[in-house]
């Protein structure tokens, strides 16, 4: 059987073992059925035989009792809203009960919320459909008995493009539930996708993995395009279902209108058939087409999911939440087997993007290390600028330090330089590359305050931001220059693996520097990348990096000392900025000075 037989034997079951309310559903409807055989019959009446032959009395009469009809009718549809929530909530209790005995026998409750918002989506579908189709049934019966009655000739005009487009509409029903269902796989990858990479891109640009990342991403843009090309071409055939079956019968009725009235159509029953047309038909097709077509599909996958057997595996929610914080829990939670890099759970980890070597160009020649002209970002329209015209040019070999109080950008500049943003005016070059750019990004690398380990032996992790073997003697210099050797002897040298889980914060920092330190991007941006380390493995991990040939350093400093080993300082506070070297700061900004006197410890007693 397939899955969707097994649905639809489902369902069936579901509704015959709600005859009673089906019953009371048919029984309301029927109200409408009369409105809507008044609304042609009764304008038909008061023409032919009121306002035509100048009894305006009877024609008002018969336009009162259309319009009791009307009245009746929406007592009816109240009434069926009742009805339809009777056969409603049971699909919504048996859903819910079904997803959380399911997510408590799996033990992963963790997906129940995802699951039960699909439960609600599931209820207020079928309650559309519900509505839709019954309306779809009962007002073309009342419209076609109104024809009939008034003239069997206005059935032949009417009753072929009507028949056709439903037809027409018919034959498009599978093809495009597939092509809604692709297209909603498509949206929901997508939508997945970017939940994952968007809050993670420091994560991404920290590991190098820009350019995959782009690529999957750019898979998954190109798989929703495709698929809402191919909904939309079927698309075109369900609004031509819509012209031939709700349409045309107007122009039709029109057209043939000279030969009605020769056939005993009087013009009281023209009006009136084309009353049915365009208040009834016409709409209650639309109503059909636009929801059984979108809704029928999307509850259909709704279902299927919802329905899935117990030994299925739970799907995970869409958004699984910011990777930012979880991938370090991922990376934790990895085995020591070192196959992290082709796991999907942090795909930017298993990524390797070449740095290019040679970045580092004569000194006498190159462009600064990094310029930014007039640059100002601001995190939403409305919001104020936390960069305002802000500009900073960095000599080749230049080592930055970046201090202010909390919340002033420091994060956000060193985010603007790896590309991370974009500023609305203004431009960011690194060694004269405009960023963003893959050249730019080849000639810096990012340490955030969370470092990235995985589950390989720690040479792999070391040489991760190479693009091809690294000699041992190179990777145990960096560990000197960095200050990894201690570190390195303990776990067991090079080849040992690491285990993630076993290393402390300040330990995986250290690994996560060397790293950077081995990559061959001229310009360092240490974004508080060692502020779970002790003063002393600080300074020597920033002496290191300062100390690269070629290299260009900016550190996001958390302790005075960090801020005095640099050459020059940037001030963020808000909008304005103060630059400069130590002694100068101290005397001209206030602000400075205050950092520093928060920074130094008071003398002992
Ligand atoms: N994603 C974001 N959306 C909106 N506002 C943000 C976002 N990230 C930061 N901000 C705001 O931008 C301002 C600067 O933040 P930023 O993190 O760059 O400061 P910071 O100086 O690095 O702070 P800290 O020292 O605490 O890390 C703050 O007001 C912050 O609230």
């Amino acid at each position: 059987m397939t899955a969707a037989t097994g649905l639809a034997t489902r369902g069936l079951a579901f509704l015959l073992a709600r005859r009673r309310v089906l019953l009371r559903l048919t029984a309301w409807s029927v109200l409408e059925t009369g409105q809507t055989f008044l609304i042609g019959y009764g304008t038909a009446r008061a023409l032919d035989e009121g306002f035509l032959r100048g009894r305006a009395d009877v024609g008002l009469a018969w336009l009162a009792v259309t319009g009791l009809g009307v009245l009746l009718g929406a007592l009816g549809t109240a009434r069926v809203y009742a009805a339809v929530a009777d056969l409603v909530e049971p699909l919504r209790d048996r859903l819910v009960e079904r997803v959380v005995s399911r997510g408590v026998r799996t033990g992963e409750p963790r997906y129940l919320s995802g699951l039960t918002q699909q439960v609600e989506i599931a209820r207020d579908t079928f309650a559309g459909l519900v509505m839709v189709s019954r309306s779809f049934v009962f007002t073309s019966a009342g419209a076609l008995a109104g024809l009939f009655t008034l003239a069997p000739p206005l059935l032949l005009v009417v009753g072929p493009p009507l028949a056709l487009g439903m037809a027409l509409f018919a034959a498009t029903l599978r093809p495009l539930a597939r092509r809604q269902e692709t297209f909603l796989v498509a949206d929901e990858a997508l939508a997945g996708d970017l939940g994952t990479v968007c809050p993670g891109l420091r994560d991404v640009t920290a590991t190098g993995a820009e350019a995959q990342i782009a690529a999957g991403t750019g898979e998954r843009v190109e798989a929703e395009l495709r698929a809402a090309r191919a909904l939309a071409r079927w698309g075109v055939l369900r609004v031509a279902s819509l012209t031939i079956g709700g349409q045309m019968p107007i122009v039709l009725l029109l057209a043939a209108a000279l030969w009605l009235l020769a056939h005993g159509v009087t013009a009281g029953a023209l009006v009136g058939a084309l009353a049915y047309v365009t208040q009834s038909l016409l709409p209650a097709l639309r109503n059909l087409i636009h929801g059984l077509g979108t809704s029928g599909s999307r509850l259909t996958v709704v279902l299927r999911r919802l329905a899935a057997t117990d030994t299925d595996p739970p799907r995970p929610p869409e958004d699984s939440g910011p990777v930012y914080g979880t991938v370090t829990e991922e990376i934790r939670s990895t085995d020591t087997s070192g196959d992290l890099l082709t796991r999907p759970a942090f795909a930017g980890a298993g990524l390797r993007v070449p740095v290019t070597p040679g970045v580092a160009a004569d000194h006498a020649t190159a462009p600064p290390a990094l310029s930014l002209t007039s640059v100002t970002f601001a995190y939403g329209p409305a919001s104020a600028p936390v960069v305002h015209d802000f500009d900073l040019t960095l000599p080749p070999g230049a080592h930055l330090a970046v201090v202010g109080p909390s919340g002033t950008g420091k994060s956000t500049l060193t985010a603007l330089v790896a590309g991370l943003l974009t500023p609305s005016h203004g431009t960011v070059r690194v060694a004269g590359h405009p960023v963003p750019g893959p050249e730019a990004a080849a000639a810096r690398v990012l340490i955030p305050q969370e470092a990235y380990v995985f589950g390989g032996t720690l040479a792999e992790n070391l040489a991760y931001l190479r693009p091809g073997p690294v000699p041992e003697e190179e990777l145990l210099a960096a560990a000197e220059s960095v200050g990894l050797v201690p570190l390195a002897a303990r776990l067991g040298g090079l080849g040992a693996r690491v285990d993630p889980t076993a290393l402390s914060a300040g330990e995986r920092q250290l690994i996560a520097l060397t790293r950077a330190y081995l990559s061959y991007a001229p310009l360092a941006l240490l974004d508080e990348a060692t502020c779970h380390l002790d003063p002393g493995a600080e300074e020597r991990a920033e002496r290191a990096f300062a100390a690269r040939p070629g290299g260009t350093l900016v550190v996001v400093a958390h302790r005075i000392s960090s801020a005095r080993r640099a050459d020059r300082i940037l001030v963020m506070d808000g909008r304005s900025t103060a630059y400069g070297g130590h002694e100068d700061l101290l005397r001209s900004c206030a602000l400075y000075r205050d950092l520093v006197g928060s920074w130094t410890p008071a003398p002992a007693r």
